[in-house]
């Protein structure tokens, strides 16, 4: 790189627009949108769609509510002539939606593109040419008479061609290609030149469309030169003023709100920002923060995953994971403080209420996205993120300090492989860690009665090859068998709650038990169809779970006499 790139690039100069209004306007509908997936996305496509790929994306943008499709390059090639023409001939526009070709200036070009139209109801002619200096200067070796000459040559034929062929309703559009490079003064002179060639009127109006076809400064000097436009131009009220935005400076996004803000009425780009180099503007990103904003955007994202895969299939491009709303990541979260909110979030969010979910702009079930992927663990998540995933799948909703135990095991299981666990991986861990801890001491049966208002117990343990019966009194079942095991644990926290519904529901009880010779309490799991039972197995589980971590002196007294 250079040390001082000023001598190699230079700073894009303001625009002289000091009363510039748009900065004060909200976006409150959405644009007429054009997709150009099948000419901008397709001649950027490493290998170009064939008739069959073309048709498929075609069919997707009618059913996601496209009105205006760009369809080909007509003149480019025979694949895109004949896409046209199967088009027409097989009768596969509907009636609402309005094909628009592309063409060069070149009279040769223009008769080729119209005839491809041949017998259409409806169609949109789109004519360009380069209209800054550098292109005028290096591309065409003209001067501004000279470009603007082409560009009412051109129009003049388009109107021509046009008159000989009235079974088409034809509507034209002009873009003058590197407007964003091009000094304004000129970009509305030829614009208004073309515009006197086509005499549009408010019923009937021709589109001009401004095309960042490079991105050359930031979104805000777009926006000032696409309101000047808007302001200056001659027939604005017979004009739909589009834009073209393109992305190398990864703002084509910006610069498309900001433009409408500004004066816009019509955006041209293409799904998930295919198109020339960095792409144009991602159509499915702008029509997204709309919906996030409250406004319909007239667009169908109600499967976005399918939407997703036919664009990767017909362009042979993926989609990267962190694309904005379709991204295979963008509604995971996998650290501990988004997946806490995220968790909370959900707890309170009301099916019908404004959505507050943190961390998530967008109800991953409005596009056809489940909850399924919101929270994934890895070793930068916490214990809201783990609890989050038992909850879901396992039905389990562990206490607050049984959640901040069960992390640290989880934790020190990703320390030593250092990857993702699935709700699966954290059941299994669950299980070993709580349901299976039966050493020393196996739960083989029970027998509770009332005594007077206590409830005395005869319990059945099997230690090692011993059967062992102890008996106790207490205010429940759970204080009758800590005085059975007589082991010198307090219980500092008991819950339970159900599995599933019904009479055959299974029930979870959650323990915590603390021991004096212990520093920290530690907690047991029980389940069981009898509440009773799921109590017993989880005081159990607790006390093996003691006995485990304990040193030889604390593990003796915490075996019951007769052992
Ligand atoms: C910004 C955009 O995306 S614009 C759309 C760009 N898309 C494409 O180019 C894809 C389709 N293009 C093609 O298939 C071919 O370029 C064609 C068929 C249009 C033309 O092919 P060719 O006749 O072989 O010309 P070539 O591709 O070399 O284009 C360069 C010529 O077009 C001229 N030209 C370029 N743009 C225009 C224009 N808008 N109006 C008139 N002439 C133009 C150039 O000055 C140059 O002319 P020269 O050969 O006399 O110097
Ligand atoms: C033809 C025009 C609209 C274009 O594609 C561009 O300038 O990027």
């Amino acid at each position: 790189m250079l040390k001082n790139p000023s001598v190699k690039y230079r700073p894009f100069a303001p625009i002289a627009l000091s009363d510039r209004t748009w900065p004060n306007r909200t976006i409150t509908h959405p644009p007429v949108w054009l997709s150009t997936d099948l000419r901008d996305g397709n001649q950027a496509l490493i290998e170009p769609m064939n008739v069959q790929r073309k048709l498929r994306m075609f069919e997707l943008l009618v059913r996601m509510g496209f009105k205006e499709i760009e369809v080909a390059f007509p003149s480019a090639s025979q694949t895109d002539f004949d896409f046209v023409r199967s088009l027409i001939e097989q009768q596969l526009i509907p009636d609402d939606v309005t094909i628009q070709v592309l063409t060069q200036a070149r009279d040769s070009l223009i008769r080729r593109t119209f005839e491809s139209l041949q017998g259409a109801k409806r169609a949109i002619v789109h004519v360009y040419n380069a209209t800054s200096p550098v292109f005028r200067r290096t591309v065409f070796n003209l001067d501004r008479p000279g470009t603007l000459n082409l560009a009412v040559k051109a129009a003049q034929l388009m109107r021509e061609l046009a008159s000989d062929r009235p079974e088409t309703e034809w509507f034209f559009e002009y873009s003058p290609e590197t407007f964003t490079a091009t000094e304004l003064d000129f970009a509305k002179e030829i614009c208004d030149a073309v515009l006197d060639v086509w005499e549009p009127t408010p019923e009937h109006k021709a589109i001009i469309n401004l095309p960042a076809t490079v991105e050359v400064a930031t979104p805000n000097l777009f926006a000032d030169q696409v309101e000047w436009m808007h302001r200056h131009l001659a027939r604005r009220d017979s004009v739909v003023l589009s834009v073209h935005p393109h992305n190398d400076r990864g703002c084509a996004i910006a610069a498309a709100e900001l433009a409408q803000m500004a004066g816009a009425d019509r955006v041209e780009g293409c799904l998930f920002a295919h198109g020339e180099r960095t792409g144009n503007v991602d159509l499915v990103t702008l029509a997204l923060n709309l919906y996030t904003q409250g406004i319909h955007p007239g667009l169908d994202f109600s499967e976005i995953d399918e939407i997703a895969r036919t664009v990767e299939d017909c362009t042979q491009l993926p989609i990267h994971p962190r694309h904005p709303y379709v991204g295979d990541l963008v509604y995971t979260a996998f650290s501990g403080s988004h997946q806490d909110a995220i968790k909370k979030g959900f707890a309170v969010q009301q099916p019908d209420a404004p959505w507050e979910v943190p961390y998530l702009p967008l109800d991953p079930a409005d596009v056809g996205r489940t909850y399924e992927s919101v929270v994934r663990v890895n070793s930068q998540s916490g214990k809201g993120g783990i609890a989050f995933l038992l909850e879901r799948d396992y039905r389990i909703t562990l206490p607050r300090r049984l959640q901040i135990e069960f992390s640290q095991v989880v934790q020190q299981v990703m320390d030593t492989t250092g990857k993702e666990l699935a709700a699966s991986d954290l059941w299994q861990l669950f299980e070993r860690e709580y349901l299976q801890a039966v050493t020393p001491l196996k739960y083989i049966d029970h027998h509770l009665s009332e005594v007077g208002d206590k409830q005395a117990i005869a319990l059945t343990l099997q230690a090692g090859d011993k059967t062992l019966s102890v008996e106790g009194t207490g205010n429940g079942p759970i204080d009758a068998s800590i005085h059975a095991l007589n082991l010198g644990i307090r219980v500092r926290h008991y819950e339970e709650h159900s599995l599933s519904q019904g009479s055959d529901a299974y029930a979870i009880a959650y323990i915590e038990l603390a021991i004096d010779s212990l520093p920290s309490s530690l907690h047991g799991v029980g389940i069981h169809p009898n509440t009773v039972t799921a109590s017993l197995l989880a005081v159990l589980s607790a006390v093996n779970r003691l006995w485990q971590t304990a040193d030889s002196q604390t593990q003796t007294r915490l075996i019951p006499r007769g052992v």
